[in-house]
């Protein structure tokens, strides 16, 4: 162990979340570790229900409405336990590390007041400052993610705005409470492609200029090779590929996150592969609720072997590539491993 790395600004280990409805239980997020250093981007990615909204928003005490929840594990922020806090405490925490933008900012928004106000009277709240700063902080706000004219738009209803400009008032909005962490969850999946872009490029701008760490939650993967520096590729609540871009990208090992980028023809010539064969994953995932002791994947998996339904695979370092780069599947390992010593004898 490297005794000079650094704390991350956020992390979760061994975190479970279970949901409990009338119905039925599920085991939504399953020994789940992750680590977000300073101003880095992360990108959580796999299929709608894999956990990625749970296991990024449960740590901070923002769980689905209308369920009962047990959550177990660690996760701290800026070296301060995030679980077992009083909701209070726990609520200050967040304002003071986190700035959330949702999918959809009209929910987020109260149709009934202008959108300059309720940033200034977030900021008043969060920030402690008069009413008066708090619109100058609203309207410096409104200039910083990129909305024209902020003085006038200070008093528009979000009505009267378009769905990018409102995404704008939604990132100023995280952004009231300097947040060290903005986690933005599927950020431009209600909006149209041109808009989408410019939501990035704002996104990526604050990282880059702010320094603020990103957690985003999408399931595009053009929009992982854009943005992201690291990527947690999750499957059924757990883990199954876990590096930086770069590797989970370009050298992916886990049959999932193969699966899942041979979906994406621009990945596939990259890495000379034919962009037009069979692509994707056949079948669906597991029911989360009736879950067997082995790999989660194994009814999909092109590999699997008969000791992958009996055995959780461990979330294994691949020793000959960068150090950070984590696979959940002992059989993808070792043909990796093989290949890349088959390939280092030949050189
Ligand atoms: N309100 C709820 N009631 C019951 N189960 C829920 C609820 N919200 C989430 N779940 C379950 O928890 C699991 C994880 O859900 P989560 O919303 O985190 O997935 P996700 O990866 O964010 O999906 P999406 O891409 O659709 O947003 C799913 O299996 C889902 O069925
Ligand atoms: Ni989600």
């Amino acid at each position: 162990m490297n005794k000079l790395k650094k704390e991350p600004l956020f992390k979760v280990k061994d975190l479970v979340i279970d949901l409990y409805t009338e119905q039925v239980s599920v085991r939504a997020v399953d020994s789940v570790n992750l680590e977000v250093n300073a101003g880095e981007i992360l990108a959580v990615v796999g299929e709608s229900g894999s956990g990625k909204t749970v296991m990024t928003l449960g740590p901070l005490g923002l769980l689905p409405e209308g369920v009962s929840v047990d959550i177990r594990g660690q996760s701290q922020c800026s070296g301060q336990d995030l679980l077992n806090k009083p909701a209070r405490e726990l609520a200050k925490l967040r304002g003071e590390n986190f700035g959330i933008i949702f999918q959809d900012p009209i929910s987020a928004l109260n149709p009934m007041k202008k959108v300059g106000p309720q940033l200034a009277s977030q900021a008043v709240r969060l920030r402690g400052v008069s009413k008066q700063q708090g619109k100058e902080i609203a309207i410096e706000l409104l200039q910083r993610t990129g909305i024209p004219d902020p003085e006038d738009r200070y008093n528009r209803y979000p009505h009267e705005m378009s769905g990018g400009m409102l995404q704008r008032v939604m990132i100023a909005l995280a952004l009231v409470g300097n947040p060290k962490i903005l986690i933005a969850d599927e950020p431009i999946t209600a909006l149209d492609a041109t808009v989408q872009a410019q939501i990035l490029e704002l996104l990526k701008d604050i990282q880059c200029r702010e320094n603020i760490a990103i957690i985003l939650i999408t399931h595009d993967i053009s929009v992982v090779a854009q943005m992201a520096d690291q990527v947690a590729v999750l499957y059924a609540g757990r883990i199954a590929e876990y590096g930086t871009m770069e590797d989970v990208l370009t050298r992916p090992v886990h049959p999932y996150t193969k699966g899942l980028l041979s979906s994406v023809p621009d990945l596939r010539s990259k890495r000379g592969e034919n962009a037009s064969g069979p692509a994707g994953i056949t079948g669906s995932p597991p029911d989360q609720s009736s879950l067997l002791p082995g790999c989660r994947f194994v009814e999909r998996c092109p590999v699997a072997q008969t000791f992958c339904s009996k055995f959780r695979p461990p979330l294994e370092v691949l020793p000959h590539l960068s150090q950070r780069h984590f696979v959940a599947c002992p059989v993808a390992v070792e043909s990796t491993i093989e290949q890349m010593e088959g390939e280092a004898y030949e050189q």
